[in-house]
């Protein structure tokens, strides 16, 4: 590999985002134009972006859209959802509104409890360590509770242990669970901090050599739920409903089609996650593990039909997310999200996230059942596709309306339009 493409960059992390964005720009070959724009993403944001990751150099804006006519335990709520994608927000918005005469979402919850993980080797009587530990109950409480006294003081702290033998292709391992109550922080550095600090005391009682201590992320402590009926007549009739019954049953048995329901309820799940700063790979992993719980890849929600005929919809899933930790507190976008969506704890934001992804899921569904996706999808992504081939201002408009208006939107066809409308033919 030659010096101008190669990956080592000499002490990079030690230089200010200007220098860094210089240095890369060097090794990559990029212009004047690209390193400007780079910069001008990251206006404002960069001393903020250089504090929340490694050798930042820029910062990428993701839309942020508001879903109305979400109506969550009897409350009007407006929700900021931080996604790319379009129609997103728009099937959000219409189911909502769909299920607004039946008072939209009713929604439940576990409490904000999260589980971490100390793994236990070479131990010959894996069950009989498994014991030792449940009798240490007290000191753990102690240990875990005492790592973590601001989070105790909040109602939070050491709530229950576990430990399993699992088989693994190296024999048996015994492995501890610690039941802790985050509160209003998603937790994993309250957990991942108690899980260190009681494996030595473990070993030390067990005799076992302790390996992995981290939080799992297979949150199904901490699950909140959503369901909302949808009325006939708001759906479009019997057949639409059945059809939408028969669409999920296809997602509940088929992994394939599972795993595109499912993305289609974390369209909405990541969005809502994202907005408010919390991670989304945590709960995206927690969402599908929760998923396959019973050792098949299922849909994550559950449709029937009610005594009247009406569409009902459900969805539980794990929810870790908080309002304290992570880039929450820190990130003044985050901040105004949750100003927005008037939360004043986890369990509310957990609620809120869960009902959205119900919502997203009953537009896809109906989508899919009717016109097919993309009727609605597309004629709203006729406008990236018209900016994708270079149209700027009133172009922008003018190709995705003939786009729309021809039912197809295709970026050789909105190319051969914008040359045309250039052309003034
Ligand atoms: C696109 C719609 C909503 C049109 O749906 P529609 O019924 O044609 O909409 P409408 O024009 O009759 O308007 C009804 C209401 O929808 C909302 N609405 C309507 N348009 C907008 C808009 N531009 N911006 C904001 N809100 C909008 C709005 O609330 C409006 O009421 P109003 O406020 O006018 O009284 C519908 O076709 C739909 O929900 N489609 C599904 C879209 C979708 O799921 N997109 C995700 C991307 S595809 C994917 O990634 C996942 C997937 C689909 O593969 C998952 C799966 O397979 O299960
Ligand atoms: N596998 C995974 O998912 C992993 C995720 N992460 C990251 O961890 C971050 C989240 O960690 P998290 O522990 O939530 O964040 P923080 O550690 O930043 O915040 C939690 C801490 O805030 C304090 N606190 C103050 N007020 C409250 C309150 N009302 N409720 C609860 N705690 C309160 C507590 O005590 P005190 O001040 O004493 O700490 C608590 O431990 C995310 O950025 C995530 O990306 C990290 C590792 C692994």
């Amino acid at each position: 590999m030659s010096d101008a493409t190669s990956s080592r960059i000499e002490g990079l992390h030690k230089m200010t985002p200007d220098a860094r964005l210089e240095a890369v720009a060097r090794q990559a070959g990029l212009d004047n134009e690209m390193v400007a724009n780079l910069k001008d993403a990251a206006k404002g944001h960069i001393e903020l972006a250089d504090r929340l990751v490694e050798n930042a150099v820029s910062a990428m804006a993701i839309p942020v859209g508001i879903a109305t006519n979400m109506i969550v335990d009897g409350r009007d709520v407006l929700v900021p959802m931080a996604t790319e994608e379009s129609s997103v927000i728009a099937a959000v918005c219409n189911a909502a509104k769909r299920c607004r005469p039946t008072g939209g979402f009713v929604t439940s919850a576990s409490g904000p409890v999260m589980a971490a993980q100390i793994q236990l080797l070479s131990a010959s009587d894996p069950e009989n360590v498994r014991l030792k530990v449940f009798e240490r109950m007290e000191e753990i409480r102690e240990i875990c509770d005492g790592t973590d006294p601001l989070l105790v003081k909040f109602g939070g702290g050491f709530r229950d242990l576990e430990v399993r033998v699992v088989e693994t292709a190296e024999g048996p391992m015994t492995i501890v669970h610690i039941l802790v109550d985050t509160r209003d922080a998603m937790g994993a550095n309250a957990v991942n901090s108690m899980a260190e600090a009681l494996a030595p005391k473990l070993a030390e009682w067990t005799g076992a050599r302790t390996l992995l201590r981290i939080l799992s992320n297979l949150a199904d402590r901490r699950v909140a739920r959503a369901r909302a009926v949808w009325p006939l007549d708001e759906i479009g009739g019997p057949q639409v409903r059945d059809d939408m019954l028969s669409a999920y049953r296809f997602a509940d048995a088929d992994p394939y089609r599972a795993a595109t329901h499912n993305k289609g309820i974390m369209n909405g799940v990541s969005a809502v996650v994202l907005a408010t700063g919390n991670d989304t790979r945590a709960i995206e992993a927690g969402a599908h593990a929760y998923a396959a719980r019973d050792g098949h890849y299922r849909s994550m929600s559950r449709w029937e039909m009610d005594a009247d005929g009406n569409l009902v919809g459900s969805l539980e899933m794990p929810m870790a997310v908080g309002l304290i930790g992570g880039a929450t507190k820190i990130h003044p976008t985050a901040q105004a999200n949750l100003k927005v969506l008037g939360v004043e704890t986890a369990d509310r934001l957990a609620r809120i996230i869960v009902a959205v992804g119900l919502a997203q899921n009953f537009g896809a569904l109906r989508a899919l059942a009717t016109t097919g996706i993309q009727k609605g999808h597309m004629a709203l992504h006729a406008q990236n596709v018209a900016l994708m081939v270079g149209a700027v201002g009133e172009e922008i408009d003018a190709v995705a309306n003939e786009l729309k208006a021809r039912g197809v939107v295709r970026q050789d066809l909105a190319e051969d339009i914008l040359t045309k409308l250039r052309a003034g033919t």
